[in-house]
């Protein structure tokens, strides 16, 4: 504005001066008019002039204004030199306002630069430390040390360098800085020179001016105007240097100011720098250890494959050796089985070929309560207590000694009982045939040992559940199978239990495929496979029994009923096939018909009960005794268990005897049954062939004995009966039964030849055999046979 304003004065002053020119020029051709008029009469006016005292006034006013005249044209020139000159500090003054906006501009720019890089470096520092302080926070993760490591080591090194390229900015940044700000120092400095030459100038403009009003307050009072001008002049000149001085000042302020400020952000930036450092310093050592710690874990990686293909080829080769030794252990061990199986097999037999293939035991049932009430309830019977073979029988004053293989007192339970009997359940299993015989007078408690009681079973279904768990417990390696008959022989008559129509007579019949073995044409055979099935075999005959007759147990006393159990077994492994079968015989009651005193149908039913009885125990003693006949044919029932009762069979006969002095009579009856049974001489017949008319035994363990049997002859049979002569140890014997049994054996072994004659309708056959050294076994056996 003060230039504009100096600028408009400088016109008006042109335009005063141009009128003064003007002016001049008018008066100097006003002066020209007047010498004009004097030339045309140039002497005279000279004279006249001369002559005239105006014309010397004007001469001198002439010369005034010439020498005025000359003195404005060079203030004029001077005039214009300085308005020149001002113009050009006017445009410098300019160029100078330019320059320090453009100063301004760059100091504020850079100062914007600087603060938003500031910011910036603020941010990525607080990043950079938030980052530090989480990497600290977090605990080495070393269950997962792979992915850990791997992560961890690749970020630090990522952090690492951008932390390093950011501080390389940093210090790029902090240069430029430094440049920026030398360059706007000496921007300063030369604004200053500039300044103090313009301040320098501009004095002298001022002297120069005020020389000027001096010479024009002496030429002319308009001039007066000229200095008010340059009043005004120099004003605005003082006011653009205060103004300049305030800007120069301002400058200065603000420049010292962003260098504070740059330095204390500098300071501030390198101490954060310091500190990153001193993060990265402390980190790299755990950097470093993660390095290792991961390259190692990556070497392992890398060779793990190939390790867990070697491991995994020698876990082969030793499976592969251990599967052989296996196999090759089994192979053995199944040698040893089969070797073992046998010699069981064979221990077994020879403990039950000591001990006598027939065993009878005697069980002495309990006073019922009724009995305590209404009869006689003393006991006519004692017991040793050092000798379970030894039972006492008072009677009619006298004291009777029987000798058993075992007695069963009245507390016995049912358990106890079948503890004695299960070898004998389980030999089945290994092929041999068993009957067990319950005998005794009617109430004597033969249905109570075979049948038992719903909450106390007998004998037949503890031995069915036996046989299952044991044919169970042989699974692997065995198949068996469990097939059950049950039949029932009345008056000499044989009845199917199982049948829907019991009622039909059964026939007992030769095989017709050579074998030589009975069988019961139409016999019902039931598969058991669980003992649920055995509850419903046992319902079916029980049921079956009581609608085929109209008291059953009436019936029940004059019956004999049997449940015939056969096992088949087979071995897949060794290939072995066995078969063995287990009669369970309730036999009919043995009271004798004198005290019965029946007649008709009774009398009858008696006398088949009797003949039955007194056939079965022909028969038991005959194969005790080792005779070379045995009366088989003599009963239904003992042709029906011919089979069962020969060759390797076992026999076993409980005697069922009540220890009321009413049943006195019959219990001395069935003991001195049981007693004929059992002391059969074995010496006298030891070394007996089987029967004649026995067929070959199914059990897999012949001996030689059994392999020399004859074949079965058909035909009327025995012309000669066994000796059965007396036992050399009486009833009344009261030496303890092991070394009773142990005389026996040793009368067994004292024959060492024997010689049997059988005859036959047609035929004779001679036997000699002579025994080994032990007595046990026949060495060589001659058999003729004479037609
Ligand atoms: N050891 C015993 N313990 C308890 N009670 C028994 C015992 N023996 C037999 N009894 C009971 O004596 C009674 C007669 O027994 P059981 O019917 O078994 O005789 P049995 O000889 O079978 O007669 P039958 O020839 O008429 O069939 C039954 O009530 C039976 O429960």
């Amino acid at each position: 504005g003060e230039t504009l304003r100096s600028g408009l004065g400088a016109t008006d002053l042109e335009k005063q001066l141009q009128r003064l020119l003007v002016e001049n020029e008018r008066l100097k051709q006003e002066l020209k008019s007047c010498r004009s008029s004097e030339f045309q009469k140039p002497d005279a006016a000279a004279e006249s002039c001369s002559r005239c005292p105006h014309t010397q006034e004007v001469e001198a006013l002439r010369r005034e204004a010439t020498r005025w005249e000359g003195q404005a044209r060079q203030r004029v020139q001077r005039l214009a030199e300085l308005e020149q000159e001002l113009q050009e500090k006017n445009c410098r003054v300019e160029a100078l306002q330019q320059q320090l906006d453009g100063s301004r501009r760059q100091l504020e720019e850079s100062s914007r630069r600087r603060t938003d890089g500031e910011h910036h470096l603020h941010l990525r520092l607080q990043e950079c430390e938030e980052e530090l302080a989480r990497r600290a926070a977090t605990p080495p993760r070393v269950k997962f040390v792979t992915q850990t490591v791997e992560v961890e080591s690749a970020d630090s090194q990522k952090a690492l360098v951008e932390m390093q390229v950011k501080n390389g900015a940093l210090q790029e940044q902090l240069s430029v800085q430094r440049q920026l700000l030398r360059e706007l120092e000496t921007q300063l400095h030369d604004s200053q020179r500039t300044c103090t030459q313009l301040r320098t100038q501009l004095h002298l403009c001022g002297l120069l001016s005020k020389a000027v009003d001096n010479g024009k307050s002496r030429l002319d009072p308009r001039l007066s105007k000229i200095h008010v001008y340059e009043g005004e002049m120099q004003r605005a000149q003082g006011q653009l240097e205060a103004e300049m001085q305030n800007l120069e000042e301002e400058k200065n302020r603000v420049i010292e100011e962003a260098f504070i400020r740059a330095e204390s952000e500098m300071k501030a930036v390198h101490e954060n720098l310091a500190g990153v450092r001193m993060n990265l310093l402390s980190l790299q050592p755990a950097l470093r250890t993660l390095t290792s710690d991961y390259n190692c874990l990556k070497k392992q990686v890398q060779d793990f494959p190939s390790m867990l293909e070697k491991a995994i080829c020698e876990a082969k080769q030793e499976i592969c050796q251990v599967i052989s030794d296996v196999s090759s252990t089994n192979q053995e061990l199944l040698r040893k089985y089969k070797r073992e199986m046998n010699l069981r097999k064979k221990c077994h037999n020879e403990l039950v070929r000591l001990k006598g293939n027939i065993r009878v035991f005697c069980r002495v049932r309990p006073v019922s309560q009724e009995e305590q009430d209404s009869t006689d309830a003393r006991t006519m019977l004692s017991f040793d207590s050092d000798d379970d073979a030894i039972l006492y029988l008072s009677n009619r004053g006298k004291i009777m000694t029987f000798e058993l293989d075992k007695v069963f007192p009245p507390p016995a339970s049912q358990e106890e009982v079948f503890q004695e009997v299960q070898a004998l359940v389980t030999s089945c299993i290994d092929g041999f045939n068993v009957c067990i015989f319950a005998y005794g007078q009617t109430g004597s408690g033969k249905t109570y040992t075979m049948e038992g009681v719903a909450e106390d079973p007998g004998i037949n279904q503890r031995a069915l559940r036996l046989l299952f768990s044991e044919v169970t417990e042989k699974a692997p390696d065995w198949d068996y199978r469990i097939i059950v008959s049950m039949v029932e022989i009345y008056n000499e008559t044989l009845r199917d239990l199982l049948r829907e129509n019991p009622t039909d007579k059964l026939d007992i019949k030769m095989n017709p495929d050579g074998s030589g073995q009975l069988y019961v044409p139409g016999l019902t055979e039931i598969v058991v496979r669980s003992p649920e099935d055995i509850n419903r075999v046992f319902e079916l005959g029980h049921v079956n029994r009581a609608t085929a007759c109209t008291n059953l147990n009436e019936h029940s006393s004059r019956s004999h009923a049997l449940l015939i159990i056969t096992v088949s077994g087979f071995n897949s492994t060794t290939g072995t096939r066995t078969q063995g079968k287990l009669n369970l015989v309730d036999l009919a009651g043995s009271e004798r018909i004198g005290k019965s005193g029946a007649e008709g149908s009774r009398l009858r039913e008696a006398q088949c009960i009797n003949k039955s009885l007194s056939a079965l125990g022909d028969v038991i003693s005959a194969l005790r005794g080792r005779h070379a006949h045995v009366p088989f044919r003599n009963s239904r029932l003992t042709y029906l268990l011919q089979d069962s009762l020969s060759g390797d069979s076992k026999t076993l006969m409980m005697v069922q005897v009540s220890p009321l002095p009413g049943n006195m009579s019959e219990s001395v009856c069935s003991l001195k049954f049981a007693q004929r049974v059992r002391s059969v001489e074995l010496s006298a017949s030891s070394s007996s062939k089987r029967p004649e008319n026995s067929s070959t035994s199914s059990s897999p363990t012949h001996d030689s004995v059994e392999l020399d049997s004859p074949p079965v002859t058909p035909g009327p049979l025995p012309i000669s009966r066994a000796s059965s002569a007396g036992s050399t140890l009486s009833s009344a014997s009261r030496t303890p039964s092991s070394s009773r049994r142990r005389s026996q054996s040793q009368l067994a072994a004292g024959a060492h030849t024997h010689t049997h004659t059988h005859t036959h309708t047609h035929t004779h056959t001679l036997r000699v055999t002579w025994l080994d050294s032990s007595n046990q076994r026949p060495e060589h056996m001659m058999v003729l046979v004479l037609s």
